[in-house]
């Protein structure tokens, strides 16, 4: 177009516009230390890790001595907070902890991760699970079977604690226009407080709701997790808080 020509009205212009957009019907989700408003559009339910290695018996944790006989009723919750998740039109996004098998994606001894990581220790012990514990292709790094992602839910690997550390978390969230984190999964005191933190830095409001969580060692970890959350880093809510906001009966879905 030359400086003469005159301009087309805006109407016949081919607009580029973000989706989605910044809006939708908000809904108010009862939570310590106060009751928070989100938007379900702009709204991810995160399922930290939820691997037979942090779940199940036999996994890494129960290897690595820590307690996880009472992860079935949290594998319960969880359900239940995905199904209200997807029927709300919440984007659910399950992370998946680990390394390949060979472990280089773990770090050598140049990386504290190589020093803290009890997966790792508990394989330097125990040299027959060598190339087993949290190693993709394998069971225990697997999700458990009664969580399982559909189409239009994202798995997002990790090799850290952090879900915004070495991923593509924080780009696909802002991508999604989402900015309010729903947190489940195991461990509370580790990589979901680890992730909740990161995201609080990142501008992301998190929320945890507690009985789809579980703490790695002794329940005063839980406790104290949901104590720093609630007080420095978000909020803490329930199952069936969060099912009411979103207007999910979960009895009938289960009848
Ligand atoms: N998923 C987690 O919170 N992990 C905790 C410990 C570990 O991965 O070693």
């Amino acid at each position: 177009m030359t400086l003469f020509e005159k301009p087309k009205a805006v109407e016949d212009l081919n607009v580029v516009r973000r989706e989605p957009k910044n809006s939708g019907e908000e809904t108010i989700l009862t939570a310590r230390p106060e009751a928070i408003a989100f938007t379900p559009q702009q709204t991810a339910l995160i399922v930290v890790d939820m691997q037979n290695a942090y779940a199940s018996q036999g996994g890494y944790l129960d290897l690595a001595g820590f307690d996880v006989s009472a992860t079935a009723p949290v594998i319960a919750n969880i359900k239940v907070a995905i199904a209200a998740a997807r029927a709300a039109g919440i984007k659910v996004i399950f992370f998946q902890n680990g390394w390949d098998n060979q472990y280089v994606e773990a770090g050598g001894a140049g990386s504290p991760n190589f020093h803290k990581s009890n997966a790792l220790k508990t394989m330097r012990k125990r040299p027959e699970l060598m190339g087993k514990l949290l190693a993709k292709g394998d069971w225990d790094y697997d999700l458990v079977d009664e969580l399982r992602p559909q189409p239009g839910d994202i798995v997002l690997p990790k090799p850290r604690y952090s879900g915004f550390f070495n991923t593509q978390l924080d780009s696909l969230l802002r991508s999604y226009g989402i900015h309010h984190l729903v947190f489940t999964g195991i461990a509370t005191n580790v990589c979901v407080e680890s992730t909740l933190r990161d995201g609080f830095f990142l501008e992301y409001f998190g929320v945890v709701l507690e009985d789809a969580t579980h703490q790695a060692g002794p329940e005063f970890a839980q406790k104290a997790a949901i104590y720093n959350i609630e007080t420095f880093f978000g909020w803490v809510s329930s199952v069936r808080d969060f099912c009411d906001a979103v207007g999910y009966d979960a009895k009938q879905n289960a009848a």
